[in-house]
């Protein structure tokens, strides 16, 4: 009895307070580190919306975007969670027919309000930019352009969002919203890493945006942004009537100009034939006096060679009042870096298979698509529009050349051009910039983030509470028996 007595005297573990005290500091350490990982758990997450309506010459498409509710200036948070065409052609096609402009994007926007939950509408912005469609038509006649304006705006304000404005983007706004967009997507300014150049090709205007490290000569071109606490000296020319589609309209206007009826087209598979009118436009002047509209037979000949020679007579590489242009006089300094080629870039490429190849192997397999018989490619792709199906090979052979002739990338740096869709979720285009810059999203200084991450702050905690417990376990052990016997002696 006497020894038992002494082991549990010997061994304080036997000893009620001991116990208490021990239970104590345990249950201490769990509600410390408890409270710390509800403390700092990331909130159910809340996400806030954004539509932007690209109103573009060849249609308008709607995108909705996201972001968690309370990360709106963190980077990389907002994401497209929907994006709807609309259906027939772009607002600036409703010029003579005008109180139809609005409505043209009646499904679009109610399946927006289908997509965004209701008690957020209130709050959710709704921005509407228009471009070179709209940029031609005000050029055409302003008081029309307004009224197209004025018929989206009246139609818009009738949706339960936040009604944030619709008006025509400039091409250098058109540029560089593209290169954030792309940029923002890749992850590029947080990290601050080397950026991205952006080429997009619309339908009615082109734009090339880089940052180039050589001087940007003309004002015009030159653009500074501060983002994340980061200068970037941005290169930018947007290109009116180098979309794709009036780019085409150049290349028929200067083959019709000798005046003849039949258009005998490198451009167009053999066996094509369709009668045409060109209607004279701000990028197509009149040819002859009076003669604003003209018909002919449009006939293929399907020659890739004979077509670059036709779409380099769209392009003046002459006149250059700078130390180097890339065409029409416009100044560019040397591409440079990874560029992402979105928009028609993507489309055409895509379809002729030219994604990967080389430029060399790109002229040799345009030579055999332009020459394959028309009927022969209705037969091969019978679900592809034949609009789009007509035009690829002349769509292929002008990007070819505007890659290489105009903006001046070579055979050694046709690599660094990635041709893009989109980005993770995202489509690759000017829209989500547009609406990052509109929301302030991007902020000029980096924002001040907690030093440790969640976890590594939980982490922490943990082993800092059991480095306590042990260190008390530790100092028990040595100094503790000595007091409690002290004790034993007074009594
Ligand atoms: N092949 C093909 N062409 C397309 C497709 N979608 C659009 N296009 C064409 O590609 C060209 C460019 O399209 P977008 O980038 O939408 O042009 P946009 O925004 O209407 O025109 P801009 O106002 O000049 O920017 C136009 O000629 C369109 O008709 C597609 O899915 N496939
Ligand atoms: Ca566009």
């Amino acid at each position: 009895m006497a020894e038992q007595r002494e082991m549990k005297e010997k061994n304080p573990w036997h000893r009620p307070v001991i116990i208490c005290i021990t239970v104590f500091i345990a249950m201490g350490v769990i509600t410390l580190v408890a409270m710390a990982v509800v403390q700092n758990k990331p909130l159910h997450q809340k996400y806030k919306y954004g539509i932007v309506l690209d109103a573009g010459s060849s249609h308008t498409s709607v995108y909705i975007y996201e972001w968690p509710a309370e990360k709106e200036n963190n980077t990389g948070m907002v994401r497209q969670t929907h994006a709807c065409n609309v259906k027939g052609k772009g607002i600036s096609s409703y010029a003579w027919n005008i109180s139809y402009a609005g409505m043209s994007l009646r499904e679009c926007m109610e399946e927006a309000k289908e997509k965004i939950p209701v008690w957020r509408h209130p709050e959710t912005p709704v921005y509407l930019g228009a471009t070179a469609g709209m940029r031609l038509l005000r050029m055409f006649n302003a008081a029309v352009s307004d009224q197209v304006l004025s018929s989206v705006e009246r139609f818009l304000q009738t949706y339960p969002f936040l009604y944030q404005g619709a008006r025509i983007i400039s091409g250098q706004e058109e540029g560089a919203y593209g290169w954030i967009t792309v940029n923002y997507l890749n992850g590029n300014f947080r990290k601050a890493l080397t950026t991205m150049g952006a080429l997009d090709l619309g339908g009615a205007s082109t734009q090339i945006t880089f940052v180039s490290k050589q001087e940007v000569e003309s004002e015009e071109n030159s653009m500074l942004f501060r983002l994340y606490g980061n200068d970037y000296h941005v290169y930018t020319h947007s290109f009116l009537c180098y979309g794709k589609d009036q780019a085409l309209k150049l290349a028929l206007a200067k083959q019709l100009q000798t005046g003849e009826s039949q258009l005998r087209d490198p451009c167009f598979h053999p066996g094509y034939i369709e009668q045409k009118s060109l209607a004279s436009s701000p990028c197509v002047p009149e040819t002859r006096p009076h003669d604003s509209e003209r018909t002919f037979t449009h006939t293929g000949t399907g020659n890739a060679s004979l077509c670059q020679e036709v779409v380099k007579r769209i392009f003046n590489f002459t006149h250059c009042p700078w130390g180097r242009c890339s065409f029409n006089g416009v100044f560019q300094p040397p591409v440079e870096g990874q560029f992402g080629a979105f928009s028609a870039f993507y489309f055409v490429m895509n379809f002729l298979n030219l994604t990967s190849d080389s430029l060399e192997q790109s002229k040799l397999k345009m030579d055999h698509y332009c020459s394959t018989p028309w009927a022969e490619i209705k037969q091969r792709y019978p679900s592809v529009k034949q609009k789009y199906l007509a035009e690829y090979c002349f769509s292929g052979t002008y990007i070819l050349t505007l890659l290489e002739n105009g903006y001046n990338f070579t055979s050694e740096n046709w690599k660094d051009i990635q041709f893009i869709k989109k980005i993770g979720d995202s489509d690759a285009g000017w829209t989500l910039g547009y609406m990052l810059n509109l929301t302030n999203m991007i902020p000029a200084e980096a924002p001040d983030e907690p030093p440790l991450p969640h976890g590594g702050y939980v982490a922490i905690m943990v082993l800092f509470s059991l480095f306590i417990f042990i260190l008390f376990l530790l100092a028990y052990k040595l100094f503790g028996r000595p007091v409690c016997n002290a004790n034993k002696q007074i009594i």
